[in-house]
C-alpha cells in the first residue's frame, strides 16, 4: 500500500540563498516545497541596514521562478554599529522579521559580526521592547574552547547571561547540535525557540571523519557525537512547540567545499522534506512532522500557518535526487543522507 502524508505547506526558518547566480540557481530548490523562509543576511557584504534588506528582498523576488508563491522573510546582520532606530523602523514597516547575531569569526562571512555583546545592548533592548526576535549562531570563538564544546559554552557564557539580563528578548537558538542546546531551549519558556536542521538529525561526527574526510558533511556548528544526534531527534520528533525546522541549507560550490580549507555548510534544500519524512517515520512520529515543519515556526514568529499544503508519498522503490545543482559559478552538491529514501514530494 502506498503511504502518503499531506501537511500544511512548510516554511524554512533558517536559509541561505546567497546572491546573483547562486541565488538564481538555489532559489527554486526552496520555493518548490516551502512557502516562506527566514533569509540569512551573511552575504558579502552583509545585509546590515533596512535599505540593504529591502534591496536584497527585491533581488530575491526578481529571481523567483515563474509561478512560484514564496515570501522571503528578511533579517538584519547585527554589527557593533547597528542603529536601534533603523532596526525598529525595519520592523515597524514589516520588512524585517529577525536580527541575526554572529559572534565575529564563528562561521561563513561572520567577520563583521559581534565581538562584544555589551556594545549591542542598545539594539537588543530595543528589540526586546518591540518583540523582534534575535536569531543566534550560538558558538563562542575563543581559541581555547574545543570546537565540539563551543555551543555548550556559548549557552553558559553568552546566551544565559543575556537572557537573564533581558528576559523579554525573544531568541531563536539557530541550528542546535547538542543535548545541552535542546535542554536549554525546552526550559526557556515562550520567548525562546530553537531551529534544528535536517542534516543534524542524520549525521554525527563520525560521518564527517571516519573512512576519509567528507567535506560535504562539514558544517557549523559541526555535527557532534551520536548521543547528541539522538537528543536532536527526540527534540524534533517529540512535538514540543519550541523546536522547529530551520534547514540551514547553505550552498557553496564544490570547488570551495572540496578544498584544503573547505567552506562550512550542507546544501539540503532539494531533499529536506523527503529526508524529514524518512526520519520522522523511523521515529514513529510522522504525525508530528507537520508541527515541526509547518506549525511551530509560524507560532513562534507570530505569523499565520500557511493555508496551502504539501503532499509526500512513500514509494515502493528508493527515489532519486539530483546529486548536484548546476550553477553558473559551479556545481553544488546536494546533501546525501547515505541511505535509500522512499519518500518523495509530489507536485
Ligand atoms: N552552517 C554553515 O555551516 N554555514 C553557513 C553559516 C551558518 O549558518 O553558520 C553558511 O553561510 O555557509
Ligand atoms: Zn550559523
Ligand atoms: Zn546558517
Amino acid at each position: 500500500m502506498t503511504q502518503s502524508l499531506t501537511l500544511r505547506r512548510p516554511d524554512d526558518w533558517h536559509l541561505h540563498l546567497r546572491d546573483g547566480a547562486m541565488l538564481r540557481a538555489v532559489l527554486p530548490e526552496t520555493t518548490r516545497h516551502f512557502a516562506r523562509a527566514i533569509i540569512m543576511p551573511n552575504l558579502v557584504p552583509p545585509v546590515v541596514t533596512a535599505a540593504h534588506a529591502a534591496a536584497y528582498r527585491e533581488r530575491i523576488l526578481a529571481a523567483l521562478p515563474a509561478g512560484a508563491v514564496f515570501e522571503p522573510l528578511m533579517t538584519l546582520y547585527l554589527t557593533e554599529d547597528t542603529d536601534p532606530a533603523d532596526v525598529a523602523a525595519a520592523h515597524a514597516s514589516g520588512l524585517v522579521k529577525a536580527v541575526k547575531l554572529y559572534p565575529a569569526g564563528a562561521t561563513t562571512n561572520s567577520h563583521g559580526g559581534v565581538r562584544d555583546i555589551a556594545r549591542v545592548m542598545p539594539v537588543l533592548e530595543k528589540m526586546a521592547e518591540i518583540g523582534l526576535p534575535l536569531c543566534t549562531h550560538g558558538e563562542v570563538v575563543t581559541a581555547e574552547v574545543d570546537i565540539f564544546d563551543r555551543e555548550a559554552v556559548f549557552i553558559d557564557s553568552v546566551l544565559d547571561p543575556l537572557r537573564r539580563r533581558l528576559p523579554e528578548l525573544r531568541v531563536v537558538m539557530e541550528h542546535i547540535t547538542t543535548e545541552e542546546g535542546a535542554d536549554y531551549a525546552r526550559a526557556g519558556g515562550p520567548n525562546l525557540g530553537a531551529t534544528i536542521t535536517t542534516h543534524h538529525l542524520i549525521i554525527n561526527r563520525n560521518h564527517i571523519l571516519v573512512g576519509g574526510i567528507k567535506p560535504h558533511y562539514y558544517c557549523l556548528p559541526v555535527a557532534k557525537r551520536e548521543h547528541h544526534r539522538l537528543a536532536l531527534r527526540r527534540a524534533a520528533t517529540g512535538g514540543e512547540t519550541c523546536f522547529f525546522l530551520g534547514t540551514d541549507s547553505a550552498p557553496h560550490v564544490d570547488a570551495l567545499k572540496e578544498h584544503a580549507c573547505g567552506c562550512a555548510g550542507c546544501f539540503t534544500a532539494t531533499n529536506t522534506m523527503a529526508l524529514l519524512a524518512h526520519v520522522f517515520e523511523e521515529d514513529g512520529a510522522l504525525d508530528r512532522l507537520e508541527g515541526f515543519a509547518s506549525l511551530h515556526g509560524p507560532a513562534f514568529y507570530r505569523l499565520p500557518a500557511n493555508d496551502t499544503t504539501l503532499r509526500l508519498v512513500k514509494h515502493e522503490l528508493p527515489q532519486a535526487f539530483p546529486e548536484k545543482i548546476l550553477t553558473e559559478v559551479g556545481p553544488v552538491t546536494v546533501f546525501n543522507p547515505g541511505f535509500p529514501v522512499h519518500w518523495h514530494v509530489e507536485s
